[in-house]
């Protein structure tokens, strides 16, 4: 996949091939996105030309200074790679700052959409862009006049919901990594690098290896999870605390993500990991002392494994 960004407003040398394109943000690439996504895939298919989407980078809510977007689903890399796994030919990333914030819906369908030389536009049916978000499909199809054809794809619906980026935040914030995981169509995940902790792990009889998030990913509720450690080309089972460690009382509030592997020994420091998070456990909890936090880290772990077993996963 070919990855281009661009800022508003357009080089005037773009010289692109034909394409089928779909727009939008897809935080998370969830199945509602990807409803999208294949859509344009398929049309550029049938007709010969380039598949292609257009996102926009950072969130327009980070940009226009509305709170809570500055965590991602998928952070952009992540966003590119699910793309690259679908078989997108092409993807424009938008920068999205106060310029381009301020175009209108007719000026961007002029000015950054038809330059791609799309034929054809692919939008979910909520879809809003340009200034205050004041374009919809309907504008899409107003302004066509034949140039390029259009696909409105309806709402995908899964437990009763319209599938969203919101919805699987909240879901997150619940610690609902399983309901999650339907969302995406895969297991929610993460990528870091494992730093040095405090190296009380190993005294207590279960090493963790800390991950320092690489990316802005949101991080849900604290508790402890059921995960997959994949680290060089290997994948392993595990259960991982989020949280601040209450027990240990702690200077540093932050938060901390904390895996135990099973059936690992060796060293980890330094590497790139990814955790998938495949269920939820428990909250995290302040023990009386180390002997009942031990004892409650022995029954998550048989508790994990019990579930691991049962769930294949
Ligand atoms: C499965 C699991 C569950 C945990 N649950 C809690 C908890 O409920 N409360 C808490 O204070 N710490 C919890 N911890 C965190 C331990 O306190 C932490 O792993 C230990 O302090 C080691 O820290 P270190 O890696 O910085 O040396 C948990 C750790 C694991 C692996
Ligand atoms: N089964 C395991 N799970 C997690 N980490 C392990 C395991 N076995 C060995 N390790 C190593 O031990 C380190 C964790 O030991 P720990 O005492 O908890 O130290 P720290 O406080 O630095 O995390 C990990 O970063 C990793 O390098």
């Amino acid at each position: 996949m070919k990855t281009i960004s661009l800022t508003y407003p357009l080089p005037r040398d773009l010289q692109p091939d034909p394409c089928a394109i779909a727009l939008g943000y897809f935080d998370g690439v969830h199945i509602g996105h990807r409803r999208v996504i294949q859509k344009a895939i398929d049309t550029a298919k049938m007709n010969g030309w380039k598949s292609a989407i257009m996102t926009f980078d950072p969130h327009p809510r980070e940009v226009l200074g509305q709170t809570g977007y500055s965590q991602y689903l998928t952070p952009l890399a992540d966003k590119l790679e699910q793309l690259e796994k679908m078989g997108v030919d092409l993807t424009y990333v938008m920068r999205f700052d106060i310029a381009f914030a301020a175009v209108y819906p007719e000026d961007f369908i002029a000015e950054c959409l038809l330059p791609l030389n799309c034929r054809h536009v692919v939008v979910g049916f909520d879809y809003t862009f340009g200034y205050r978000g004041m374009g919809t499909a309907q504008t899409l199809l107003a302004s066509s006049e034949g140039r390029y054809g259009i696909d409105i794809v309806g709402p995908v619906n899964r437990l009763g919901e319209k599938v969203s980026s919101t919805i699987i935040r909240e879901y997150l914030h619940h610690g609902n990594v399983e309901q999650t995981r339907l969302l995406l169509g895969r297991p929610y995940k993460i990528r870091g690098v494992v730093v040095h902790g405090d190296k009380r792990g190993r005294t207590i009889g279960f090493p963790t290896a800390n991950v320092r998030l690489s990316r802005p990913y949101l991080i849900g509720k604290n508790g402890v999870y059921g995960v997959r450690f994949n680290v060089d080309g290997q994948s392993y089972r595990g259960v991982m605390n989020v949280g601040i460690k209450p027990t240990f009382e702690l200077e540093k509030k932050e938060k901390s993500l904390e895996v135990h592997i099973f059936d690992f020994q060796g060293d980890l420091y330094g590497k790139e990991v990814e955790v998938e998070f495949l269920f939820f456990i428990r909250d995290e909890q302040k023990f009386s002392g180390v002997d009942a936090l031990i004892a409650q880290i022995r029954e998550d772990v048989e508790y994990a494994k019990r579930k691991f077993a049962e769930a294949n996963v």
